[in-house]
């Protein structure tokens, strides 16, 4: 059995969770799931893994059926050849380290000495060795995550799927986890759910944002995180998103107004277009900014939070990331009337 990857085409229906998409993680590729609570990605990782059969569609793992919903194909779980990385590490307690990474092999048949063979490599592999004779509860949550992943990898998965695994991680911990998640899902096909924007920006080539149950918005890493079209994935970038339709050139809002911006490909008039703009790039005033060539837009504050070293005020319109003194200084608080300003050249406009 070689750890040989290829690709993952999924298309799916669960009609009692009402989710239906379709989905394909490329040969040696990782793909980012991301959605807000209930979206549908826990469903997917269950349903890929065999724990949880669709009504309708397939699963395939290059040209072999793990599902076939027309065919009746079933494979089960531990047949299927994918492994699936959990937030905690879900080692076996009784075990040490070593023999928790040689349980895979051993259970695909491979006789002790050389399961013992291939869990010592994949411990040097995870930086572990020194610790292969502890028990799970002599771990750190990070070391312990370590040999949860050279466990899934033990085992030569063909997909690995991995659930939020930083998450139950201090900051400490989770930079080291990360870098060896990175550089093992590197050449592996891999599907990786996460609410970390750090987690998809390095470890996925591509992003699917879910919601409700379908895929509303796919593509390279770099392109959702800088131009996002869907409004969870412009939340999970941190950047603002604007809806309405292209106007010679620029956005008409749906109330009205008109926002300037660029747009990098051409854009229809009365076609549905979207515009993205960084917080860092708008400024808050009390009253318009005469004479510069700006956006100015009349808006409401609704809320302020503390970002960073910064406060991000949200207002109805576009959020602002602007200094403590800036928003003591304007005297900001929920409910204040605000004039934003940007810049047209920060205003990305695209086709939505
Ligand atoms: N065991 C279950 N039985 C029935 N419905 C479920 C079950 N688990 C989840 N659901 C429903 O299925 C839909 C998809 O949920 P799912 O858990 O896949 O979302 P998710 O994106 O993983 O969310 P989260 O980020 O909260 O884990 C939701 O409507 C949810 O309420």
């Amino acid at each position: 059995m070689t750890g040989e990857p290829h690709a993952l085409h999924v298309d799916l229906t669960v009609d009692d969770r009402d989710v239906a998409l379709d989905l394909t993680v490329g040969q040696g590729e990782t793909v980012a799931l991301l959605g807000p609570n209930g979206a549908g990605k826990s469903t997917v990782l269950g349903a890929v893994a065999g724990l949880l059969r669709p009504d309708r569609g397939s699963i395939r793992l290059g040209d072999r059926a793990l599902f076939d919903a027309a065919t009746r194909t079933w494979v089960p779980p531990h047949e299927r050849r994918i492994a699936l990385l959990a937030q905690d590490a879900r080692l076996f307690p009784h075990l040490s380290a070593l023999d928790n990474v040689a349980f895979g092999p051993r259970s695909q048949g491979t006789p002790r000495r050389d399961a013992t063979t291939v869990a010592t490599r994949w411990l040097e592999e995870v930086g572990m060795t020194a610790y292969a004779r502890r028990r799970p509860r002599e771990l750190s949550g990070g070391q312990a995550q370590k040999v949860a992943i050279a466990r899934a990898l033990a085992t030569e998965p063909a997909v690995l799927l991995v659930d939020e695994p930083l998450s139950a991680l201090d900051v400490e911990s989770a930079p080291d986890v990360r870098d060896l998640l990175r550089r093992v899902t590197h050449d592996r096909t891999t599907l990786v759910v996460t609410h970390d924007v750090l987690d998809a920006a390095l470890l996925a080539d591509r992003v699917a944002v879910l919601h409700a149950g379908r895929v509303v918005e796919e593509g390279e890493t770099s392109r959702v995180l800088s131009r996002p079209t869907s409004d969870f994935g412009a939340r999970f970038a941190g950047l603002n998103l604007v809806r309405g339709v292209a106007s010679d050139g620029d956005l008409r809002m749906p109330d009205g107004r008109l926002l300037h911006g660029i747009a990098e490909t051409a854009l229809d008039d009365g076609a549905p277009a979207a515009a993205v703009v960084a917080p860092s790039a708008v400024s808050v005033h009390l009253d318009t900014p005469h004479g510069s060539p700006r956006n100015s837009l009349n808006a409401t504050v609704t809320d302020l939070e503390p970002h960073g070293q910064l406060v991000r005020v949200r207002t109805d319109l576009l959020s602002a990331d602007i200094t403590p003194p800036a928003v003591a200084d304007l005297g900001l608080a929920r409910g204040s009337r605000v004039v934003l300003s940007v810049k047209a050249t920060e205003v990305h406009l695209h086709p939505a």
